[in-house]
């Protein structure tokens, strides 16, 4: 059987895999540090001096770099640093170019048929415009000198999130896609899959975003499910069969030894499940003058890494940064995400099994359909009997006990389920296979109510305040869709109507927050309806591509009636 593998390892003293980076990154984290020094920390987003691209080649422009008068402290003046930067770097962005969507049309035939209210049709007609600001290609110089880049060459165009994040993200695309499919725009998203399945291809996985800083770490894995959505309102089988030998690649890439731990449950039955795991033990390029200061609290080399280990692969798992991963809620560096088995990752690798098994019957791969099927089923297994807690009524992450015995698979233990409440402990419901047993999720819609995670203006992440971006107050567009959507998709007319105040609520406030500020955004306070959010290590961003792609995704499902008033109140 070639698609499917057993997992190697458990979690202690896994191999230790390390992507090597480029010079060119490693150089622009000088010129970041240099820059942080010489500027000063207000304003400061380190993210900007590695997206920069180089003007002449990299030896010429290190050795200008080091001829910068330097002060013991590392500052430059600034008049010096800003002559340097303007002649030797063109601006973070400038790779990334303009290009017009080829399947955009001002209003789509047969566009979100259900929203009758004039107001809120005129609003997403804007937001299906918004498309033609996110839609970018790379530039021609990152294909002949990709050298001079750290923006990764890429077939087709892109959506890119917005603000300060100019290339293309892998999860945040699973939404985009979504909006693109209800805005009718079938070759753009096509094209967001084929560029994916090129990272894939050249990488091994599918990279976190495309940038040479971000091939150490994949995301939350979405690719099957993009495909699945595509081929449903597309018909188009082609599709289906140029992406299957990918999605195998990426099913291995996650069942592999890194990502995969095998734990005993109750009844001395062994599962494997996923966890997630950077190949990086630095800290990320991108945000490494951050990672550094709080790094600096180790003293020991080992664990100074294993810090910088699981800061990127909290990365990885796109709920970068939550109390989620602390062991200890007020201590960011008790991050511990190697050592959880997450609820959501879990459930997106089912997705991938059942997706997978669906799109190879499509194409006539009748053994890979079935061998995903049996695959799904198992997974289904372990997922009752590690997560599922029956008397919280709901899902819960897993933690493993670090340092245990690795001869010997983990045993579960009922204590180490963590209690806390998080949006993810009800993703599962995303999942026909557990939205549609109605007593299960009138069960877990019951649990949801008296959570405390249903707010205002949405679902929050989490129940605590951490000033984190992934916890309270915070609603993110992606946990809002799936867990809607698993609720919406069931029988229990309870749940249905939960489903639909959350959306309601969810729109609402994407709405008025727009109409205040002009912008969509990435993450919303949804302790205020109208509020966009913020905490965590940037500042809070606009644009925004899995914003968008939710609300028109939802507004396609649910509509807006004629008569229905939009404000908060
Ligand atoms: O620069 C810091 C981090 O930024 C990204 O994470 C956040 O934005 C992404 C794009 O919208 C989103 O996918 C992710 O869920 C957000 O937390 C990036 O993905 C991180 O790797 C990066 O370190």
């Amino acid at each position: 059987n070639q698609s499917l593998s057993a997992p190697l390892s458990c979690s202690k003293d896994p191999p230790e895999p390390v992507i090597p980076t480029t010079p060119l990154v490693s150089f622009l984290e000088r010129v970041q540090k240099t820059a942080l020094q010489t500027y000063g920390n207000s304003n400061f987003d380190p993210k900007t001096y590695v997206d920069l691209s180089l003007k002449f080649n990299l030896s010429t422009t290190v050795e200008a770099f080091d001829k910068l008068p330097k002060t013991a402290n590392g500052s430059v003046p600034v008049k010096d640093l800003d002559g340097f930067i303007g002649k030797y770097f063109k601006g973070a962005g400038e790779d990334v170019v303009y290009a017009e969507p080829v399947d955009f049309v001002p209003e789509p035939h047969g566009f979100l048929p259900k929203v009758e209210n004039p107001e809120v049709r005129g609003w997403a007609l804007e937001v299906h415009a918004l498309w033609k600001n996110l839609s970018r290609k790379v530039s021609s110089s990152v294909h002949h000198h990709p050298e001079l880049h750290t923006l990764l060459p890429l077939p087709g165009p892109v959506m890119i999130p917005g603000s300060r994040f100019r290339e293309v993200y892998y999860w945040d695309s699973y939404w985009v896609i979504r909006g693109l499919l209800a805005s009718k725009m079938y070759e753009t998203a096509k094209a967001i899959v084929t560029n994916l399945i090129s990272l894939l291809d050249t990488y091994g996985h599918v990279l976190n975003g495309a940038r040479a800083y971000y091939t150490n770490r994949s995301q939350p894995p979405l690719l099957s499910a993009m495909v699945y959505e595509i081929y449903n309102r597309t018909g188009d089988v082609e599709f289906v069969r140029k992406s299957l030998p990918p999605l195998l690649k990426e099913y291995q890439f996650w069942n592999s030894e890194i990502h995969a731990v095998i734990i005993c449950d109750a009844k001395q039955r062994n599962h494997s499940l996923n966890r997630y795991y950077a190949m990086w033990n630095k800290p990320r390029p991108e945000s490494s003058t951050i990672d550094e200061r709080f790094a600096s609290k180790f003293l020991n080399v080992s664990e100074k890494q294993q810090f910088y280990r699981e800061l990127a692969s909290t990365a990885e798992s796109g709920w970068d940064f939550s109390t989620r991963w602390m062991m200890n809620s007020s201590e960011f560096t008790s991050l511990s995400t190697t050592t959880i088995l997450p609820v959501d990752l879990n459930i997106f690798i089912l997705r991938m099994e059942l997706d997978i098994a669906f799109l190879a019957k499509i194409v006539g791969e009748n053994t890979i359909a079935e061998d995903f099927l049996r695959a799904s089923q198992t997974r289904q297994k372990a997922f009752n009997s590690v997560f599922w807690n029956e008397n919280m009524g709901q899902w819960l992450d897993y933690w493993l006990n670090n340092g245990a015995d690795c001869e010997e698979p983990q045993t579960w233990e009922a204590k180490n389920q963590n209690r806390n409440v998080f949006a993810s402990n009800f993703v599962p419901l995303w999942i026909d296979l557990f939205n549609s047993d109605t007593p299960l999720v009138e069960k877990v819609t019951r649990s949801l109510q008296s959570s405390g995670l249903l707010c205002a203006a949405g679902i929050a992440t989490s129940l605590t305040n951490s000033g984190q971006q992934w916890d309270f107050p915070n609603g993110w567009a992606p946990l809002q869709h799936m867990i809607v959507e698993g609720l919406s998709k069931s029988g229990s007319t309870e749940a249905r109507t939960v489903a639909k105040d959350i959306a309601e609520r969810w729109i609402r406030t994407n709405y008025v927050a727009y109409k205040k500020t002009g912008a969509m955004h990435e993450k919303y306070n949804v302790e205020k309806c109208g509020e966009y959010g913020g905490g965590g290590e940037y500042i809070p961003q606009t644009g925004f591509g899995w914003s968008n792609g939710v609300v028109l995704a939802f507004l396609e499902e649910f509509g807006w009636p004629k008569d229905k008033k939009i404000d908060c109140n």
